[in-house]
């Protein structure tokens, strides 16, 4: 089992706080959600944790490794960015082949999902369908720790929940941390679920807090 340790993570724009004091801790087979109205911080804070972004203070561990930067997070972490960012020009077997181990790509080619577009590259796709391929390769990562912001964005009801199955099956050897304006995907999956309002980051129990805090509206 595998723990990653996110601790103190403090980030300002400008004037604008975003985050203050977050803490969170995530284990292999566990998967947390963070939910949180737009512009609440939920990107900035991923970018921090997978360390493309820095904060004004910052204590990520994996095990008991010191996460300082990129290079030591490579294997442990890796991040489903919410903007498209895959080279388009790149046959999609070999997309797999760069950010897959052999094992993995394996498995990933296997996959029904990806078989409807193997063959293609990314600026032949449908929005989905590259949302699809990028959710995939992150998911099928060496990595423990699966960072996935907006993962279900733009993707179809049946799709959506194979996603889902597929991060609960994956979540028995790996950590899942992921956000996304589909809440209800988000709760069915998490085994916790935190809440980032007014740049402080809250464990939620049940849709009645959600809703105290202002995240849902009254009638749902
Ligand atoms: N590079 C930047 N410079 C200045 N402000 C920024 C920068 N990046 C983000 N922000 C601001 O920080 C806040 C948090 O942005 P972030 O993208 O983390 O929110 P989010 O919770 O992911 O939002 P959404 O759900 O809408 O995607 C927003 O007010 C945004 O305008």
């Amino acid at each position: 089992m595998s723990k990653l340790h996110v601790d103190s993570i403090t980030k300002s724009f400008g004037k604008q706080k975003i985050l203050q004091d977050i803490f969170l801790s995530c284990e292999t087979r566990e998967i947390l959600g963070i939910l949180g109205r737009n512009g609440s911080g939920k990107s900035t804070l991923f970018q921090i944790i997978f360390g493309t972004l820095k904060g004004e203070n910052q204590f990520i561990k994996f095990n008991e490794v010191i996460l300082k930067n990129q290079f030591n997070r490579k294997n442990r972490i890796s991040y489903l960015p919410q903007n498209s960012f895959l080279p388009k020009n790149i046959k999609i077997k070999k997309l797999i082949e760069l950010f897959c181990d052999d094992e993995n790509a394996a498995e990933l080619l296997n996959s029904k999902l990806i078989q409807p577009f193997i063959n293609e590259i990314p600026s032949n796709l449908s929005g989905g369908e590259l949302r699809i391929l990028e959710v995939l390769l992150i998911i099928y990562s060496k990595a423990e720790f699966i960072l996935l912001d907006e993962p279900f964005h733009s993707l179809s009801p049946k799709i959506v929940s194979e996603i889902k199955n597929l991060i609960k099956e994956k979540s028995k050897s790996k950590g899942f941390i992921i956000s996304d304006h589909q809440f209800q995907d988000v709760l069915d999956i998490s085994n916790k679920i935190y809440l980032l309002s007014n740049s402080y980051l809250k464990p939620i129990k049940d849709l009645t807090e959600l809703k105290r805090f202002n995240y849902l509206p009254k009638n749902i």
